[in-house]
């Protein structure tokens, strides 16, 4: 049987997208002790700063001001980090959406991961500030 999915359509979409990502995350052996280390109980702040920040890239609405990459700034990941935070997060997009906006959700997301990875192996190669 088929199933027919939609694509993401309004913040309760987005809220179902994140929610159901770091609910992954929280119980991953690779990224769970990482991201716990840092959020601990304040999850809550985390996944609503996660709402406002995917609806504000998708659709183009106020709201996530913030700026993304100084809090990665000096994690301990590498690209294997980054490809698996992207398996987990393209296998949520693809299992609860499909469409325009579902596309550009892993597309989005794909190329920051790629940014991060860039910009923290220059940080750690060259102790340089300046890209934050
Ligand atoms: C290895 C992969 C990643 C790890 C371990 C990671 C970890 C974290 C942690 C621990 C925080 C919370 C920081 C804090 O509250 O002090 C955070 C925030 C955030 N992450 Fe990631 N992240 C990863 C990849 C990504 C990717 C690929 C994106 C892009 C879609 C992303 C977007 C964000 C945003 C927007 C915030 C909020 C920044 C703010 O405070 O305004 N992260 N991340």
């Amino acid at each position: 049987m088929q199933i027919i999915k939609n694509d993401i359509s309004n913040f309760s979409d987005i809220q179902l997208l994140v929610d159901t990502f770091y609910d992954k995350i929280k119980n991953d052996s690779l990224l769970g002790p990482i991201f716990n280390g840092i959020i601990k109980d304040k999850w809550d702040v985390h996944l609503k700063k996660m709402y406002s920040f995917w609806n504000t890239i998708l659709f183009s609405e106020p709201g996530y001001t913030g700026s993304p990459f100084p809090p990665h700034a000096k994690l301990p990941v590498q690209k294997e980090h980054f490809d698996h935070w992207l398996i987990l997060f393209s296998g949520t997009v693809n299992s609860l959406f499909e469409g325009e906006k579902a596309n550009e959700a892993l597309w989005r997301a794909q190329r920051m991961a790629e940014m991060f990875n860039f910009k923290i192996e220059h940080f750690r190669n060259n102790g340089n500030l300046s890209i934050l």
